[in-house]
């Protein structure tokens, strides 16, 4: 596969870890052909055991690896930027950024170098598979998106979008994660005073949603013509469903949503 080339994620966190134990579960990469970053090593030791190249290095990292996967946060991107600089070939390098309210040409703009950097917007459940990620560069070759495509390929589902609508990805995808499982958090609450142990009312609510999700993804029908099934009339589906919306459940997800992707959006200060 074209995507058997070093890898260097640059920033170890949450999701920089997420998507090297994705790609090495789905096994695109032996752990040997990934090199992970932090300042602070000492919590990804167990990593190194696992055969994994572990430093806090940025430049070796970079110099090593053809692709460089940038997963810190945008406060601490300037100074990585500043630490790669150097090291970084246009030839030879393709910057993948998964750092929110970042474009590519920030990127360019800040190494004054045109390398080609495509942005991808994946979500915590890369770990498992079953990513979200939406996939855009202004800059960019066909061949170098199709890589960066086939290598998230393989870690879920992925989308095609413009760049300029990847905060909006960040809030619907990336934040989204959190939000579906405030809801299934709130569920098995819901569930637990009704009368389950709480492992069960959890148990029973995620399998719910999960159940909720593949309605649509493999029947691609629409919510509402779901719902409609359930809905018995006078019956207490309706009653419950209507008593959630007295209370603002949909307008709380949609301002959620917008609020995050304000935030998204002003994450990067560039100076
Ligand atoms: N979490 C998520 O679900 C998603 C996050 N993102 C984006 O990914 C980025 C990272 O987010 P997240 O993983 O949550 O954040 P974390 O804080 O969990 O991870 C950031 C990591 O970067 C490391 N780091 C900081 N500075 C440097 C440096 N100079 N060199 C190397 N490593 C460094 C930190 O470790 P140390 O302090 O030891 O250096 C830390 O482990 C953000 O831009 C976020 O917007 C995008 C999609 C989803
Ligand atoms: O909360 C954040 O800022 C990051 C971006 C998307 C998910 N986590």
């Amino acid at each position: 596969m074209s995507t058997q080339k070093n890898i260097a994620i640059l920033g170890s966190g949450n999701i920089g870890l997420a998507l090297a134990k994705g790609l090495v579960k789905a096994g695109i990469y032996q752990p040997h052909q990934i090199t992970l970053t932090r300042r602070n090593v000492a919590p990804l030791a167990y990593l190194a055991e696992e055969g994994y190249k572990i430093t806090d290095d940025n430049e070796k990292a970079t110099s090593k690896a053809h692709i460089v996967v940038l997963a810190i946060l945008p406060q601490q991107l300037n100074k990585l930027l500043d630490e790669i600089k150097e090291g970084i070939k246009p030839k030879k390098h393709l910057l993948i950024s998964v750092v929110s309210g970042v474009s590519c040409a920030d990127i360019r703009q800040y190494l004054d170098i045109d390398v080609p950097v495509v942005r991808a917007m994946p979500n915590t459940a890369i770990a498992i598979g079953q990513s979200m990620t939406c996939i855009g560069s202004d800059n960019a070759d066909k061949s170098s998106i199709a890589l960066v495509k086939e290598l998230f390929d393989t870690v879920g589902v992925t989308i095609p979008i413009n760049e300029e609508l990847m905060t909006s990805a960040t809030a619907l995808c990336a934040c989204g994660i959190a939000f579906f499982l405030r809801s299934i958090r709130a569920a098995s609450q819901g569930g637990t005073e009704i009368g389950f142990h709480a492992p069960d009312a959890l148990k029973m609510a995620a399998q719910t949603a999960k159940g909720a999700a593949d309605l649509l993804l493999q029947l691609a029908s629409h919510p509402e013509s779901e719902i409609d099934k359930v809905t018995s009339p006078k019956g207490c589906t309706i009653a419950g469903l209507n008593e959630m919306e007295h209370n603002g459940f949909s307008s709380a997800m949609i301002k959620g949503i917008k609020m995050s992707a304000d935030i998204a959006a002003v994450l990067y200060k560039k100076d």
